[in-house]
């Protein structure tokens, strides 16, 4: 089933910290049935109570070369031995279920999406931290990471920034998370709004 102007896949992305996930939480808690997360493809082996097609769809390094050469994937990448990818099938898995597909993926992954040869464009949203001097707060606020990871993400939030801001950035909506309120409405209006 061809995705149809208003479920059209969104593609999420900003530096870490941004908030992608405080808003995507909230957009998911206001319409439960509407959105969908797509199951990544991964090569690493299942961890603990992990199931195949659940949290991954589990394949052989042979199985995803495979799907790469096939332009099966819309993204992938390879962090230490494992890759992962996001599989044009498991987009489609969601728009099967009438779900609208969003995507929260890194730069790399972006720039993937936007040149993949056969999958039609999907809708680009890049959120934003008000200025890195926040975006640092918000990590450290977080405490989740550990420093060295602080500070390995402040050197890539520079770099997704500067990407964002250069002709080649296909965002179609920059959302600017200053007042968190502000911020969700602004991007629930462009995923679900009428431009949607
Ligand atoms: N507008 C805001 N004002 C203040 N704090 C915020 C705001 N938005 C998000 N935060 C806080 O900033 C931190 C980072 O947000 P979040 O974890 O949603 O980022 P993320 O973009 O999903 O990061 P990652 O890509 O690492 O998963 C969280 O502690 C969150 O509660």
């Amino acid at each position: 089933m061809a995705p149809t102007a208003s479920n059209r896949p969104i593609v999420i992305s900003g530096p870490s910290g941004a908030g992608k996930s405080t808003i995507l939480k909230r957009l998911f808690e206001e319409y439960p049935d509407r959105f969908g997360f797509s199951v990544s493809h991964t090569t690493r082996g299942p961890r603990g109570e992990e199931k195949d097609g659940v949290e991954y769809h589990f394949v052989t390094r042979e199985q995803f070369d495979d799907l790469i050469a096939k332009k099966g994937f819309v993204e992938h990448a390879t962090f230490g031995s494992n890759s992962y990818g996001t599989s044009i099938a498991a987009i489609e898995d969601i728009e099967k279920k009438g779900r609208t597909c969003i995507l929260d993926i890194e730069m790399e992954g972006v720039k993937q999406v936007a040149n993949h040869p056969t999958f039609p464009r999907p809708r680009f949203l890049f959120l934003s931290p008000p200025s890195m001097d926040i975006l640092e707060q918000r990590l450290r606020g977080r405490a989740t990471d550990k420093e060295a990871d602080i500070l390995k993400r402040l050197n890539q939030a520079k770099v997704e920034m500067e990407f964002a801001k250069s002709p080649e950035a296909p965002h179609d909506k920059i959302v600017v998370n200053d007042d968190l309120e502000k911020a969700y409405q602004e991007a629930k209006a462009f995923i679900v709004g009428e431009d949607a």
